[in-house]
């Protein structure tokens, strides 16, 4: 695991072997203090180099070991030992140097790097502090602000960045070991006090408190109820006023808080879960792994309206070319510009040239004949795409993959109008496209395996967390929004306000409340979907009877908000006012509670008291519940795949791994139980229901979440 040789007759070379990413294994690390031992005790060897195989140094400590009894070598007497070794030891970084990885190279006493290497402290997203002295040694070396900055962030730096801010030595763009070696040979025989970080004061830093004091403010701010952020700062306060033994023993009262969080358990769920959905899987056994991607090499967008801009440019910027198609010429022109300043602004924040020219612009669908793949983007209404879908069908040449970009509409039916659905999948963006990171890749029961790898693969070179889903009304994440949006009408209703029911779910950790991000996307999006939905009646009815449509309990809330012209941010009300139409400060407002009280007087209903506890459980255990449907459906093949979706598309915390592994955590009993409690009071909201495979999974015993998909199909069998 750790590989050892002497090169250039005086250097002990060192090489951690852990495919894919070296990561400090029990088995890496005992490989570490053995070949350290030998290459300090050889006479021979003046000096050391530390390697990882395979182009990269180390992707740090082994997060699988973390839920095991951890054995081997622990990492600070290790990093300890090289630091205080009596001959030079180099850090040779290709690659990434991330976490432990980084800490071991800062227990070096010197670290040349690859121009293309990256390094960085994210423990933070994995709910931990860089706990093998990083906290201490970063902060010593680079100054408390830097080392705040990457330690509460966890972002990587580049090579580049890192020879600024002093965290390496020396950056080549040739062989990473070589150079190392030559520089070992070099520096053999100084002197290594001051080349011993632990062993440094930290930078003078005027007006510490004050510092600490407002970075404290805005991490807490950010950090929306995570705790990882806030006990880094603390880490790093103890490095920037405690003498270093005494910072390390901080440093590792904090870890030992983090270790065992749920938190922690929850964001390394997430870690695992963003890589588990790429080996999708759909109901008819095809498989990530034996489904070949066609080649894309030119693709086109049709409407170029907000949605088809951010598509367009999401292509462009993967370095594909692109013909973006709108039939207007006006619409065209503007799409032109916008898609140019996009392209543009995103160059610049990236260091690269524009792909401008990548982009050709068209009003004529004869443009697309040779593409490879197409993504319509026109307005969401199944006869239009119908017949842009008939129109593509006639012009682009065979084997020309077809998408859609839609949030709700049938696949299936769209695929149906083709002559070829085998090429037909959904690809669901989110607004705005290019920035962000959820894709729904939506399969209907033609698609071919190799239709959904092509689009999968696409998503991940956009750097989508792209995931394969089944084809259904809303696919997953919006199936699941429907009924925690109707349970915050309902509450509304029996007494709630708007400020209520999103303080409770802001205080969860959602960076918006439902009613607030109701009013950012539009109350008039539901407003049309309801009405197509045959739901929405004139607002003049009154008694029980206007609140049950289709059978069911129904507010109309969202459909009288509307009919005033309240849509929310963009016509200035909404759940809330604003100072003027577009801006987005929320400002409680007297005229929508006062409509509340006269809403539940004319329906007979008596406002109650309801408190964070019942808003939590009724919002977000109605959502839950669908999440099993969708399991049981078979539209989701694990619970990764839903919490992927709601935590990079829906604003789900992190920190709290996603609405099924919550369920796992609150416990499914629990979870069951609240839902029966709930679903007697409100016989008559059947979302209220509990799924009959949650059910089952508490009869099984409830199984942990890792072994759900394990169970699921053994219940399967038993039907
Ligand atoms: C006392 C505590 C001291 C230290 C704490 C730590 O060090 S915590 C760990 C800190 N390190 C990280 O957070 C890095 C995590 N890894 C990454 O960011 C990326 O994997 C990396 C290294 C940039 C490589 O990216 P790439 O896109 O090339 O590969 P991918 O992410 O798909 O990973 C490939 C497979 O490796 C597994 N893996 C990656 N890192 C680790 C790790 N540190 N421990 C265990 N396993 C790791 C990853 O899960 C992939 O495997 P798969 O089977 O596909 O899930």
């Amino acid at each position: 695991m750790a590989e050892y040789n002497r090169v250039s007759e005086c250097v002990g070379l060192i090489t951690l072997r852990n495919p894919p990413v070296n990561a400090l294994s029990a088995a890496v690390r005992q490989g570490i203090v053995d070949t350290v031992q030998r290459a300090l005790s050889d006479p021979n060897v003046k000096s050391v180099v530390i390697c990882g195989q395979n182009g990269i140094f180390c992707g740090g400590a082994d997060i699988k070991e973390f839920r095991s009894n951890m054995t081997g070598p622990p990492l600070i007497p290790m990093i300890h030992a090289i630091e205080s070794a009596n001959k030079p030891v180099v850090a040779a970084i290709e690659g990434s140097a991330l976490g432990g990885g980084l800490e071991l190279a800062l227990g070096c006493h010197y670290r040349i790097a690859h121009s293309k290497a990256r390094l960085g402290l994210p423990e933070v997203s994995l709910g931990l502090l860089p706990a093998a002295g990083g906290s201490q040694r970063l902060p010593r070396l680079i100054g408390v602000p830097a080392a705040l900055n990457l330690i509460t962030t966890g972002r990587h730096v580049t090579a580049a960045e890192a020879l600024q801010l002093g965290i390496v030595d020396q950056v080549t763009d040739h062989n990473t070991v070589a150079a190392a070696v030559k520089f070992a040979l070099s520096v053999a025989g100084r002197s290594l006090d001051p080349r011993r970080i632990s062993t440094h004061p930290c930078p003078q830093q005027p007006d510490l408190d004050a510092l600490f004091e407002e970075v404290m403010q805005k991490v807490r701010q950010s950090a929306r109820g995570a705790i990882a952020p806030i006990a880094c700062v603390q880490a790093v306060r103890a490095a920037a006023t405690l003498p270093y033994a005494q910072g390390m023993e901080r440093e590792r009262e904090l870890m030992a808080t983090l270790f065992t969080s749920g938190q922690a358990r929850a964001l390394q769920y997430c870690f695992f879960a963003e890589r588990a959905v790429g080996r999708w899987r759909m109901p008819s056994g095809a498989r990530w792994d034996t489904s070949k991607p066609r080649p894309v090499h030119k693709a086109a967008v049709i409407g170029l309206g907000t949605m088809g801009r951010g598509i367009t440019v999401a292509l462009a910027q993967t370095g594909l070319s692109v013909i973006a198609v709108e039939t207007q010429e006006k619409q065209l022109m503007e799409a032109k510009q916008a898609i140019s300043g996009m392209l543009e602004r995103g160059a610049k924040g990236r260091g690269v040239a524009p792909a401008l020219d990548g982009v050709i612009y068209s009003q004529n669908i004869q443009a697309v004949a040779d593409v490879d793949l197409v993504i319509e983007a026109v307005f969401e209404d199944i006869a239009l795409k119908t017949k842009v879908f008939q129109q593509l069908s006639a012009v682009c040449k065979p084997g020309t993959l077809l998408c859609t970009n839609t949030s709700a509409l049938d696949v299936d039916q769209l695929a149906s109008e083709t002559p070829n659905p085998e090429l037909v999948v959904g690809m669901h963006f989110f607004a705005p496209a290019h920035v962000m990171k959820l894709l729904e890749v939506v399969y209907g029961p033609r698609s071919s395996p190799q239709a959904v790898a092509t689009a999968m693969q696409l998503g991940k070179k956009m750097g989508k967390a792209s995931v394969a889903v089944g084809n259904c009304r809303g696919f997953v994440g919006n199936r699941m929004l429907k009924p925690y949006i109707e349970e915050a009408f309902f509450l509304l209703e029996e007494g709630a306000t708007p400020e209520l029911v999103d303080q409770a779910l802001e205080e969860f950790g959602f960076p918006m409340g439902v009613f607030r991000m109701s009013d950012l996307s539009g109350l008039d999006v539901g407003w049309r979907v309801r009405k197509g939905d045959g739901l929405v009646e004139p607002g003049t009815a009154s008694g029980r009877s206007a609140r049950i449509r289709q059978g069911r309990r129904y507010s109309p809330l969202g459909d009288l908000l509307c009919e005033e012209g309240r849509f929310g941010q963009k016509t200035g009300r909404g759940w809330y006012q604003y100072d003027k139409p577009g801006s987005r400060v929320a400002r409680f407002d007297p005229w929508l509670h006062s409509f509340l009280g006269a809403y539940r007087a004319q329906h007979g209903l008596v406002a109650r008291r309801i408190d964070h506890q019942e808003v939590l459980e009724r919002c977000l255990y109605a959502l839950i519940n669908e999440g099993f449907h969708i399991l049981d459906d078979g539209i989701a093949a694990g619970p990764e795949d839903i919490d992927v979706i709601y935590v990079s598309g829906y604003g789900w915390p992190r920190h709290r791994g996603g609405p099924m592994f919550y369920a796992n955590m609150v416990g499914l009993a629990k979870v069951l139980e609240r839902l029966e409690h709930y679903q007697q009071l409100h016989p008559e909201v059947p979302h209220l229901q509990p799924s009959s495979l949650l059910r089952r999974l508490v009869a099984s015993g409830s199984p942990p979440i890792h072994k759900w998909g394990e169970a699921i199909k053994k219940l399967h069998s038993q039907l």
